[in-house]
């Protein structure tokens, strides 16, 4: 059983498998045999007996492991043809799975018109034609087999990687297989996690095929997040706690125009349970916010033109030293005195959450990032562009590197990078989110997040570890029995407390 859901580069993953073999001395037919018994038993699981499987091999040891694949299934009583390249071509690990389905004689072809027909017979398809190998453009024969497989709108299987999927960068490299369902082997690619090869996918799995988990651990990885590992990870509530366990937290934002970020947030963070919150906001809707908020404390600053007014630097300063953690950004408008306010916190020793425009603020001034404080910032893809050089486009082509460069500059920062997956890295982890959920994708969302974010690392955890959590809770939480287009930020919150009581109880 995977307990640990590892994401890997083309090139790591190929070292992983190397060291299983050449330090470990696990035969590579052992991990081949593993993979294909694992690819059987899920196959066999969704599809029954009688369906016709037609087999797409490629000469490297994707396409070995389909001929393991292919051996199993007919073993199993499936009806099984295979498309097989020129043997003389075929990797060593290939050429004995070969001389196995050649004793058996389940029937294979090289010829293109005799897998079309073999492909019309067929219910289902299995695409073994490349995997983590692949390093350039399909062309000829290959791009064929491609374009009659997507055409036959048969069900594909796609072993390791859909065929075209390039496994770092999520690219088509010229042609790709369009799988419904892609049974990854030993550990996730990034490029799983990339558009588009995402959508490739399809319904994407994970087969273990017992490489040790230590070299995973000891070698660059991403892990994607899942419930059981938020359960590991979420800070616990000792019942002979005090308010002072779970940390003294400054939110600061809001102002006339946008009052409801900063109240989204703070409701967030005290329903993920912080110690004390306390909320920086401007005099003008000091009132209201006092309403709305009768459970936190109040640090009024003075205001002008509906927003914070240059003196509310001060009383920042006066004031900051009381505090363990402090946010800043949500509802709070872009201008100078936001840098200022930005500024001064960075150059406390306090653990900062930088959101909405803080980040803004952020964009000529990077180097206030190297402090020695943890500071955690939140931006979506378009406020990343803020903190790189890269363009949205380019964020989206490559958020993996885009995360690490940034982490690696700045290295007591955690970056949530947000998009419909979500990416969060510090130097020491990286943690993957993907349950996408049309109902976040409203104003409100960011600052919830923030919420929750700043309320997990209250209670003395990892500031990476607390990230993920929060980032979990955020999407379980708005996982809700409701049309997404009416699910709000009041729901959401409710819906925390059952979420974060399960997770506790379990
Ligand atoms: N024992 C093991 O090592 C295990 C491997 N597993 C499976 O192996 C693949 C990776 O195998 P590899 O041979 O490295 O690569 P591919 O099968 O993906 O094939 C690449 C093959 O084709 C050449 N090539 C690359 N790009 C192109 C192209 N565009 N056109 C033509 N040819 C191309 C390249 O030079 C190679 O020769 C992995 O995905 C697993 O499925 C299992 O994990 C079990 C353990
Ligand atoms: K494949």
């Amino acid at each position: 059983m995977l307990n640990k859901l590892f994401i890997h580069s083309q090139e790591i993953a190929r070292k992983i498998d190397q060291c299983a073999i050449n330090e470990y001395h696990i035969p590579s037919l052992v991990l081949m045999e593993q993979a294909a018994a694992e690819c059987c038993r899920i196959i066999q699981n969704k599809e029954d007996p009688s369906k016709k499987i037609c087999v797409l091999c490629g000469q490297g040891n994707n396409g070995a492991d389909g001929l393991a694949i292919a051996r199993l299934l007919a073993h199993e009583g499936y009806e099984v043809s295979i498309y097989l390249p020129y043997h003389k071509t075929l990797s060593q690990e290939s050429k004995v799975q070969f001389q196995i389905i050649c004793s058996l004689a389940i029937p294979y072809t090289d010829d293109l018109d005799t897998i079309r027909f073999y492909i019309n017979q067929s219910d289902i398809l299995i695409d073994c034609l490349f995997g983590n190998g692949l390093s350039r453009d399909i062309e000829g024969s290959y791009k064929q087999l491609i374009d009659m497989a997507n055409a036959s709108n048969k069900k594909i299987y796609a072993i390791d990687i859909p065929s075209g999927i390039h496994a770092t960068s999520g690219k088509i490299l010229n042609c790709a297989i369009h799988a419904d369902t892609t049974i990854a082997l030993d550990c996730f690619k990034e490029g799983h996690w990339i558009y588009p090869g995402k959508e490739y996918c399809g319904n994407l799995l994970l087969a273990d095929i017992k490489i040790p988990t230590s070299l995973h651990l000891e070698n660059e990885h991403a892990q994607l997040i899942n419930e059981e590992l938020i359960k590991e990870m979420l800070p616990k509530r000792d019942d002979h706690s005090h308010k002072g366990s779970f940390g003294k937290a400054l939110m600061i934002g809001g102002s006339k125009a946008m009052p409801g970020a900063l109240a989204i947030a703070a409701k967030a963070c005290a329903a993920s349970g912080i110690g004390t919150l306390t909320l920086m906001e401007p005099d003008c809707i000091g009132d209201l916010m006092a309403m709305k908020m009768d459970f936190a404390m109040h640090l009024r600053a003075n205001d002008r033109d509906g927003h914070f007014a240059l003196s509310a630097v001060d009383l920042l300063k006066q004031n900051m030293d009381q505090y363990d953690l402090i946010s800043i950004g949500n509802g709070m408008q872009r201008n100078e005195i936001t840098i200022e306010m930005v500024k001064t916190l960075l150059s406390s020793n306090k653990t900062v959450i930088l959101d909405a425009d803080a980040l803004w603020a952020m964009q000529d001034h990077l180097e206030w990032l190297n402090r020695n404080a943890p500071t955690i910032l939140t931006p979506h893809v378009k406020e990343m562009t803020f903190l790189t050089n890269k363009t949205v486009q380019e964020i989206l082509e490559s958020p993996f590197s885009t995360v690490r460069e940034f982490t690696n500059k700045y290295s007591n920062c955690i970056l949530i990078l947000k998009s419909d997956i979500t990416y969060i890295g510090s130097k020491n982890d990286f943690y993957v989110l993907s349950r996408p959920n049309s109902a976040l994708a409203k104003g409100g969302s960011g600052d919830l997040l923030c919420g929750i974010l700043t309320g997990i690392l209250g209670h003395k955890i990892s500031p990476s570890k607390g990230a993920a959590c929060a980032a979990y809770l955020h999407s379980k939480s708005a996982e809700i029995n409701k049309d997404p287009a009416s699910i709000n930020s009041e729901d959401i919150i409710k819906e925390l407390a059952f979420v974060l009581q399960k997770l506790r109880k379990d």
